[in-house]
C-alpha cells in the first residue's frame, strides 16, 4: 500500500513557537499546551490554524471471537449502542456536544444491520469470524476497511472538517486490540490484555488464553499490518487505521482515543510511519495494552482519567485542551502589548 504522508512543516511550527515566546508568561511555562500549539502548526502547515469543524468518527463492528466468552457484555450491545449514538444519548454524544464536535457513526460490520437513518453504511460483513478458528476476515476485507476509512477522511475533509477524533464501539474488540498489539509490538499477550468491559479474574485469565491461541494459530507477521488486520483485527480497527491515514495524507490532525483506537493508530503507523506525526494521544486507558501502544508510538497522552469506555470519549475531552492551546496562542497579550517587563538575566 503506497501512501504519501507530508512531512511536518517546521517553518510553521517555528512561527507558532516564536509567537508563544512573546506572550506574557515565562517562556515555556504553559508546558505541553505550548507543545500542542507548536505541533498543530507543524501538522497543518499553518501557525494560525483553527479547528472550527471537527468530527468524532465512531466506527462500530462486531467480533466473532465473542463466541469464546471474552466480554462481560453480550454482542447485541454493539447494535444497541449504535442506536443510542444515533439518538444522542451515549457518553460520546454528551462529551462531543460539550466540545462542539459532530458525531459521525459508521457501521463497518455490526452483526445485524442497524438500518438507522444517519448511521453511515460501510458494511464489510456481519462481524468478523472467530479468530481462534479462522482468520477474522479476508485480506480483501482488510484492504477494503482501510480504503473505506481513507475515503471517509477525504469526504469529511472535503466537507470542511479540519480535525478528526477517533472513536469505536464493538463488543469483543479489546480481545482483537490485544492480539493486534501483541502482534505488532512483540509483547506477550499477558502484558497487553486487560479486563475490557469488566471481566472477573477467571474470565480475564481465559481471555489471555484466547489471545495466545489466536496468535499461535495465525503467527501474524508484524511487517504485514494489513495481514495482521485480516487474521486478528476488526473491521472498525482497520477502518480507523484507514481514517488516520486519510487524515494524515491531508495534514488533518487526529486525536486518538483509547486502547482500541490506539491499536488502529499502531496499525496505521505500521502501514505508513509518517502518520505518527499527525497523532495527538488524548488519554491513557486503563487497558494495559494501551501503554504498550503509546510507548511503541512514542506518544505521551494528555490525560489520565482512568477511562475505559471507548466511543471517542477521551478524545472529546482532550479536544478542550486543543481549543485551549489555540486560544492561548491567539488571545494572550504579548509583553509589548501589555507593557510587561521581559526577563533580565540575558
Ligand atoms: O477505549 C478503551 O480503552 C476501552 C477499554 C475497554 C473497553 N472499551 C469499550 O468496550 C468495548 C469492548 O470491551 P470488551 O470487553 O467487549 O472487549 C468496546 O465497545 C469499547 O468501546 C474501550
Ligand atoms: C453499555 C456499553 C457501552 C459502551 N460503549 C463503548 N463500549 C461499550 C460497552 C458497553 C457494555
Amino acid at each position: 500500500m503506497e501512501i504519501e504522508i507530508p512531512a511536518i512543516d517546521e517553518a510553521a511550527a517555528a512561527a507558532a513557537a516564536r509567537r508563544l515566546d512573546r506572550l506574557t508568561k515565562p517562556q515555556g511555562s504553559l508546558g505541553r499546551l505550548e507543545e500542542l500549539a507548536i505541533r498543530l502548526a507543524g501538522m497543518t502547515g499553518d501557525p494560525w490554524c483553527r479547528f472550527e469543524r471537527r468530527a468524532v468518527v465512531v466506527m462500530a463492528a462486531d467480533h466473532g471471537v465473542t463466541e469464546e466468552a471474552v466480554s462481560a457484555y453480550p454482542s447485541e450491545v454493539t447494535l444497541q449502542m449504535v442506536a443510542n449514538f444515533a439518538a444522542g444519548g451515549a457518553g460520546i454524544n454528551v462529551l462531543a456536544r460539550k466540545a462542539g464536535a459532530q458525531v459521525v457513526v459508521v457501521d463497518l460490520g455490526v452483526k445485524t444491520p442497524p438500518g438507522i437513518p444517519g448511521v453511515l453504511d460501510r458494511r464489510l460483513g456481519p462481524g468478523t469470524k472467530n479468530m481462534t478458528r479462522e482468520p477474522a476476515m479476508t485480506r480483501a476485507q482488510a484492504e477494503a476497511a482501510v480504503a473505506t476509512g481513507r475515503e471517509l477522511a477525504a469526504q469529511l475533509a472535503a466537507g470542511g472538517a479540519t480535525l478528526l477524533l477517533t472513536g469505536e464501539m464493538g463488543i469483543g474488540n479489546t480481545t482483537a486490540a490485544s492480539t493486534v498489539t501483541a502482534a505488532l509490538t512483540g509483547r506477550a499477550p499477558r502484558e497487553v490484555t486487560g479486563r475490557g468491559t469488566g471481566l472477573d479474574d477467571a474470565a480475564f485469565a481465559h481471555k489471555v488464553g484466547v489471545v495466545e491461541r489466536a496468535l499461535a494459530l495465525h503467527r501474524p507477521d508484524p511487517a504485514d499490518p494489513v495481514g495482521v488486520m485480516a487474521s486478528v483485527g476488526g473491521f472498525e480497527i482497520a477502518g480507523l487505521a484507514g481514517l488516520i491515514l486519510g487524515a494524515a495524507e491531508r495534514r488533518v490532525p487526529v486525536i486518538v482515543d483509547g486502547f482500541i483506537t490506539g491499536a488502529a493508530a499502531l496499525t496505521a503507523c505500521a502501514i505508513a510511519p509518517g502518520a505518527r506525526a499527525y497523532l495527538i494521544a488524548s488519554h491513557r486507558s486503563v487497558e494495559p495494552g494501551h501503554g504498550a501502544i503509546l510507548d511503541a508510538l512514542g506518544l505521551e497522552p494528555l490525560l489520565d482519567l482512568r477511562l475505559r469506555l471507548g466511543e471517542g470519549t477521551g478524545a472529546a475531552l482532550a479536544l478542550h485542551l486543543v481549543d485551549a492551546a489555540v486560544a492561548i496562542r491567539d488571545e494572550m497579550a504579548t509583553f509589548d502589548e501589555a507593557g510587561v517587563s521581559e526577563r533580565t538575566d540575558g
